[in-house]
């Protein structure tokens, strides 16, 4: 696989009394919160494209932002963003797109038409699998989150030239990675639920995807993840 990454050391939260970096002075810059799944989304796609010279991780403290954040750089206040070119762009979906279109380094979507149409009937359900997964964890988890687990498991039946979604690794997986991370740690401890059992393809999927190396450097830490979720959402 085409992938060439760079370990690098993790730039440290910029908070409500940091200053701002010398805004759109060139510097192309990744706003971003390590343990947002939306910004992970980002960051795997330039770490796979190989742009770690190129993209700037900037991490905002997003439980002590600074105010420059939201006035100077993203009204939206939210990450991830990306400064480039003099402008902003947020939106983790479009973010993935547009690293692939303005960016050197492997390409996130094939050429196949037909993939490329499946991706976007992918992205469009990225949504609702997170809100019926979230939802779930309200009531019975396991049974309510079923339909939502399934979906990807017929999915990655699709294309059978490779074990992602559309058989080579895609923005498709950078989408769908970060949630399932998340899912897959938090259903196994609450509910001792293997969100893989009976879903082969997406075990062989979470396998893979494993072994991405740009992947794996943007990993969260998983007792950090269950506490957090279990205050988030059992209220405990
Ligand atoms: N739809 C956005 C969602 C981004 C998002 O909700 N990010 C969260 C962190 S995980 C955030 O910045 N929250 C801050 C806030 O809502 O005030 C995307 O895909 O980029």
């Amino acid at each position: 696989m085409a992938t060439r990454y760079v370990k690098e050391d993790l730039p440290p939260y910029l908070d409500s009394t940091s200053e701002p970096p010398p805004l759109f002075d060139g510097t192309t810059r990744l706003y971003t919160y390590y343990q947002c799944p939306f910004a992970q989304r980002v960051w795997i796609a330039r770490n796979y494209k190989g742009l770690q010279d190129e993209i700037k991780l900037v991490p905002i403290d997003l439980k002590n932002r600074p105010a420059w954040y939201k006035e100077k750089v993203y009204p939206e206040n939210k990450v991830p963003s990306l400064e480039h070119n003099n402008k902003i762009i947020g939106e983790s979906l479009v973010l993935l797109k547009y690293l692939d279109d303005n960016f050197e380094g492997p390409k996130l979507l094939p050429n196949d038409p037909l993939k490329q149409q499946f991706a976007e009937e992918l992205l469009a359900y990225t949504d609702t699998f997170n809100k019926i997964v979230y939802t779930s964890f309200k009531g019975d988890a396991a049974k309510e989150a079923g339909s939502a687990f399934d979906y990807l498991e017929t999915a990655l039946h699709k294309f059978e030239d490779g074990p992602f979604f559309l058989g080579q690794f895609s923005l498709v997986d950078i989408a769908y990675a970060p949630f399932v991370e998340r899912f897959q740690i938090f259903f196994q401890d609450v509910w001792k639920y293997d969100i893989t059992a009976g879903r082969p393809k997406l075990a062989t999927w979470i396998e893979e995807v494993n072994k991405i190396d740009a992947y794996k450097p943007t990993k969260g830490d998983p007792e950090l993840l269950i506490q957090a979720y279990k205050q988030r959402f059992l209220g405990q």
